[in-house]
């Protein structure tokens, strides 16, 4: 499990923390709006190493500035460098991106405050997002002349469907967090300021169940976006006989029996 505290990369703009057994929070605070320069990408590697190492944990995103989630890739870098910098830049912010979002993990994004552009993309790599009914999330690279590339052309239509998803990039508008959460961006809308809060409420929820069983569902369901019917079948009967023949299966079937709670790993 790792230990409370920082990347030994001198960072201060990522942190994170155990919050209990098996939840962990990273906490973003770059100010003055976690723009997503190199110190919270370099944060971001360090954290997801330490969660790698760490297996079966729940991780919730957060940020500690107010008013921000994160303001997405970071403009004052990005107008600085050439387009071999820029497309490294990219390169590395959509790896770190990619990182989040691998299906062997459960990451809840807490949102409170703005979550725009490449804040938005990490937002959506992660498993589910909460919101706080005062967040506002988008996509507006259009008016920076750019498109969302890390990642937010691909994943935003799969949350919301081709219209809606270019109906938010090509406006480049803020959409509010309740609206967000009417067409599925949000999976879960809280008061306001309470995202935070509820995350790691759900995410203790989360651990108690079957881990392996929860990375299951997440790949199954992601493979529904790439495989024809037929073949998504077949691989969840595949994801299942795995399960089946694990203990992780026993041991729960066993537990509801004995009318005891299941001791998963
Ligand atoms: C081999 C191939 C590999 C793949 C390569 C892929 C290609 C490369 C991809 C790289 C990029 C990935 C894709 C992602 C792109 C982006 O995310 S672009 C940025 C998108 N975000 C925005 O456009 C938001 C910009 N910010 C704003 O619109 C406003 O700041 C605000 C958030 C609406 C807040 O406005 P307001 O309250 O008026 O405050 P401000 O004064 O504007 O801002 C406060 C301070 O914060 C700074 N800031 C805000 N956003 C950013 C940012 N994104 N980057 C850096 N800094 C930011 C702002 O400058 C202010 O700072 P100070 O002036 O110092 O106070």
């Amino acid at each position: 499990m790792p230990d409370p505290g920082r990347p030994d990369v001198g960072n201060t703009a990522v942190r994170w923390d155990r919050v209990a057994d098996g939840v962990l929070r990273v906490t973003l605070e770059r100010p003055p709006a976690n723009a997503l320069g190199k110190p919270i990408i370099e944060g971001l590697a360090a954290a997801l190493d330490e969660l790698d190492a760490a297996g079966n944990v729940i991780t919730v995103v957060t940020s500690a500035i107010p008013g921000f989630f994160a303001a997405g890739a970071d403009i004052k870098h990005m107008s600085g460098v050439d387009a071999e910098s820029f497309l490294a830049y990219g390169n590395e912010l959509r790896g770190v991106l990619d990182r989040l979002a691998a299906p062997n993990r459960v990451t809840i994004a807490a949102i409170d405050g703005l979550a725009l552009g490449g804040g938005l993309e990490l937002a959506m790599a992660c498993t589910l997002r909460i919101a706080g009914a005062g967040a506002r999330l988008g996509l507006p690279e259009a008016r920076l002349g750019l498109i969302p590339g890390a990642g937010g052309t691909q994943r935003l239509p799969r949350l919301v469907g081709r219209g809606r998803a270019l109906d938010i990039m090509l406006t480049a508008r803020q959409v509010p967090a309740p609206e967000a959460h009417a067409i599925g961006l949000v999976d879960r809308l809280v008061a306001d300021g309470q995202a935070e809060q509820e995350a790691l409420k759900l995410a203790a929820e989360l651990r108690r169940l079957s881990q392996p069983a929860l990375h299951a569902v997440i790949r199954t369901v992601d493979a529904a976006f790439d495989l024809p019917l037929s073949a998504g079948f077949a691989y969840e009967v595949a994801q299942e006989q795995e399960l089946f023949e694990s203990g992780e299966a026993k041991e729960g079937l066993a537990a509801f029996l004995e009318k005891r709670p299941p001791k998963f790993v």
